[in-house]
């Protein structure tokens, strides 16, 4: 069974449609990314997957799984979001305790107290940050949350937009290490979306590069370690973010 399955994916916001017949099947415990240039639609596909972006023809499935339009609880289970900005999606005003026990709330889900406990201890947390807000936290400290957040309902895949982008070099380092050990440890499934290469390089199995709403192509890790991509745009895009990676140095 594969943990996700795209089929002729369209989805719009109004009138627009920015997603154009996406087909993508992603396997179990698999780690894959999705990157192309600024506005190519890769937020959107895991907006939709998530249930944030309803206006969408075609099938998304999660394990196996077809979901539905609106609110489906069984797919939240099992497929959970960590945004870009830790900060943006943590409540101001909640403690990071009651931050982790709501997804329990909603799904009515006991032992919270222990929970709370073992998923801060999972991602690297003292547990003198239980009853914290979020602007006594750094910036890495705080997607730790969010992503132990995420992980609550002990979901099988992770939706990751931009999970390092918005954090310090040195602190994303961190966080990308956190992430490839929870997904060792838990057989998680990471579906992300990056602009940078060499998280793909780290974190990733396979790629698809993305354009104008389409996939133009679907590579293994290894094609872009050794410059082998073979569309004439993931090619540009990789000549691009080299330049760049150069340019930075
Ligand atoms: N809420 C929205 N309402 C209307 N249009 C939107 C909305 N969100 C995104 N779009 C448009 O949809 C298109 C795809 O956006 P999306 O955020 O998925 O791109 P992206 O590839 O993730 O870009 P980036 O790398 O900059 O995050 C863009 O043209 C964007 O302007």
């Amino acid at each position: 069974m594969n943990a996700i399955d795209l089929k002729n994916l369209d989805i719009s916001y109004g009138d627009t449609k920015v997603v154009h017949g996406v087909n993508l099947a992603i396997a179990e415990g698999e780690s894959f990314a999705l990157v192309g240039e600024s506005g190519s639609g890769k937020s959107t596909i895991l907006r939709a997957i998530a249930g944030l972006a309803p206006d969408w023809t075609g099938e998304i499935s999660v394990l196996g799984r077809a979901r539905s339009h609106g609110v489906d609880r069984a797919v939240a289970r099992q497929c959970q979001m960590v945004f870009q900005d830790p900060y943006g999606s943590l409540h101001p005003r909640k403690t990071i305790d009651s931050a982790l026990t709501e997804p329990l709330a909603i799904h009515g889900l006991g032992n919270r107290d222990e929970r709370v406990e073992a998923m801060l201890k999972a991602v690297g947390l003292d547990q003198r940050f239980r009853f914290r807000f979020p602007h006594q936290l750094s910036g890495g400290q705080r997607q730790r949350v969010a992503i132990a957040r995420a992980l609550m309902l002990e979901p099988k895949v992770l939706l990751l937009d931009e999970p390092t982008s918005a954090l310090d070099v040195s602190v994303q380092a961190e966080i990308l290490n956190l992430l490839k050990r929870l997904r060792r440890e838990q057989g998680l499934t990471y579906l992300l979306v990056t602009h940078n290469l060499p998280v793909v390089s780290f974190l990733c199995d396979r790629l698809a590069v993305m354009r104008h709403g389409r996939i133009v192509e679907v590579a293994d890790v290894e094609q872009l370690k050794h410059g082998q991509l073979v569309e004439a745009y993931s090619k540009e895009l990789l000549a691009a973010t080299e330049g760049a990676n150069r340019a930075a140095e």
